[in-house]
């Protein structure tokens, strides 16, 4: 028994296509304009109105296990990833301990295979413990299944380390996967060092703290000819900076959060801990930079940095609380509201920017729609709105600055190699 998914606006190959989709074995096995269901042997699904899209992907969420269970677990960080219409993540490594040698991708992968919500992609460490001062065992966790690797929270410091990590990287054909903060720059800022620090009278990251380091990572990629790729791109100087990379042919990929393209500075109100995160939100003008970056091409994806906290962490205040927001439950609302609906992006180039890029880039077998491709598909409602409420998470974090905002666009299925991972109709006879 399969299933027929009736009705539904299909994004396949570059077009839309209204018809059914069969799903069989977890693989797409017809669409036409009409399927018959001989014997009533599939499961039909009614998607009349609702796009079909291949499976989001998010190629940078913390699931904060082992080690942080209090903030997220595997299982509550891939439910909320299949909620929010994803069927592809990355994990990043810092954990507790740090995923940084083999045994601890393979208990990753194990885990959330079994779990079965979504597929999990484990980055491994750059350094052990992402201490900074040596290399972990690269090699190792490549043969464990780690996609890349990162010392994502932390800027690698040392240039000479990060030099052996690129060369060391490039021979195993692995990317870095690079979060880039100077911390002396950045040194004990909680937001962007800008006219909101001065008024709220708190220290401020400058810009500098991202560009400069990436400025000094984008000539290594060029002389190491690793795949490096930029996390969180937040401000106006790191986009031309790989704008220029990109036109010498450095190999260098980049991502942007929905935060970053939505919200600057000026937003940061009470709860401020819910506006903390890092890289900081940074000006309009920056803001404006990063859509453009990302129509142009310079920046390749978008991507969640899903970075749950507990509601204890984040009532410490600016000063005291953790960097970092949730993002895998609203990301796909909040992206098609403000800025396909807004008419700044097509929804094309949004489904690009979640499915068929990241994708691409990392080399994934997924991110299409096609007979004879794994199913793995979130169906959306683009006409459904409903305000933002972090009690309805499947997240353990709560912590979002988006409380209250009115989104439409929500996904209402998600299916994983052709079983249903995730179904909003299910869940709201259920609550
Ligand atoms: N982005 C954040 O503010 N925080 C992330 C770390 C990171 O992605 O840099 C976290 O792990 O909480
Ligand atoms: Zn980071």
């Amino acid at each position: 028994m399969g299933i027929i998914i009736r009705h539904g606006k299909i994004w396949s190959k570059n077009q839309w296509f209204i018809g059914d989709l069969l799903i069989e074995k977890g693989m797409i096995q017809a669409i036409e304009q009409k399927l018959d269901n001989k014997n009533h042997l599939h499961q039909v699904i009614d998607a009349k109105g609702k796009i079909i899209i291949p499976g989001l992907i998010d190629i940078h969420v913390h699931l904060r296990e082992p080690g942080f269970e209090q903030k997220e677990t595997i299982e509550t960080g891939t439910k909320a990833a299949a909620k929010g219409g994803f069927t592809t993540i990355f994990a990043m490594p810092n954990t507790n301990p740090v995923m940084d040698c083999p045994d601890l991708i393979t208990f990753l992968k194990e885990k959330s295979k079994a779990l079965g919500y979504v597929k999990v992609y484990p980055i491994g460490a750059i350094t052990h413990k992402q201490e900074g001062k040596e290399l972990a065992n690269l090699l190792g966790m490549k043969k464990q299944g780690a996609v890349g690797f990162s010392d994502d929270g932390k800027g690698v410091q040392s240039t000479s380390l990060m030099i052996k990590a690129m060369e060391t990287a490039k021979l195993l054909d692995m990317p870095i996967i690079a979060h880039v903060e100077d911390h002396h720059l950045a040194g004990k800022g909680v937001i962007h060092m800008g006219e909101t620090a001065k008024q709220l009278q708190v220290q401020g990251i400058p810009s500098e703290a991202e560009y400069l380091q990436l400025e000094r990572d984008l000539m290594l990629a060029e002389s190491t000819g690793v795949h490096y790729h930029v996390c969180h791109v937040s401000s106006k100087e790191s986009v031309q900076l790989i704008r220029n990379a990109k036109a010498k042919g450095v190999n260098v990929t980049a991502e942007v959060t929905p935060h970053h393209l939505l919200l600057t500075e000026k937003d940061i109100q009470p709860p401020y801990g819910h506006y903390k995160m890092n890289p900081p939100l940074r000006t309009e003008e920056d803001r404006l930079a990063l859509i453009e970056g990302l129509i142009d091409g310079t920046i390749d994806v978008i991507a969640t940095d899903h970075a749950p906290h507990t509601e204890d962490e984040k009532q410490r205040g600016l000063l005291d609380a953790p960097f970092g927001i949730v993002g895998l439950e609203t990301a796909f609302p909040l992206l098609y509201t403000h800025l396909v609906m807004k008419k700044l992006v097509s929804l094309e180039q949004l489904i690009e920017w979640v499915t068929r890029k990241p994708a691409e880039i990392f080399g994934l077998q997924v991110g299409e729609i096609a007979v004879g491709l794994p199913a793995d598909l979130a169906v959306i409602d683009l006409e459904q709105s409903k305000s933002v409420d972090p009690v309805t998470f499947a997240s353990k974090g709560k912590n979002t600055p988006f409380t209250g905002w009115n989104l439409y666009g929500w996904p209402v299925m998600t299916i994983v190699e052709g079983k249903i991972s995730w179904e909003q109709e299910v869940e709201n006879r259920y609550a």
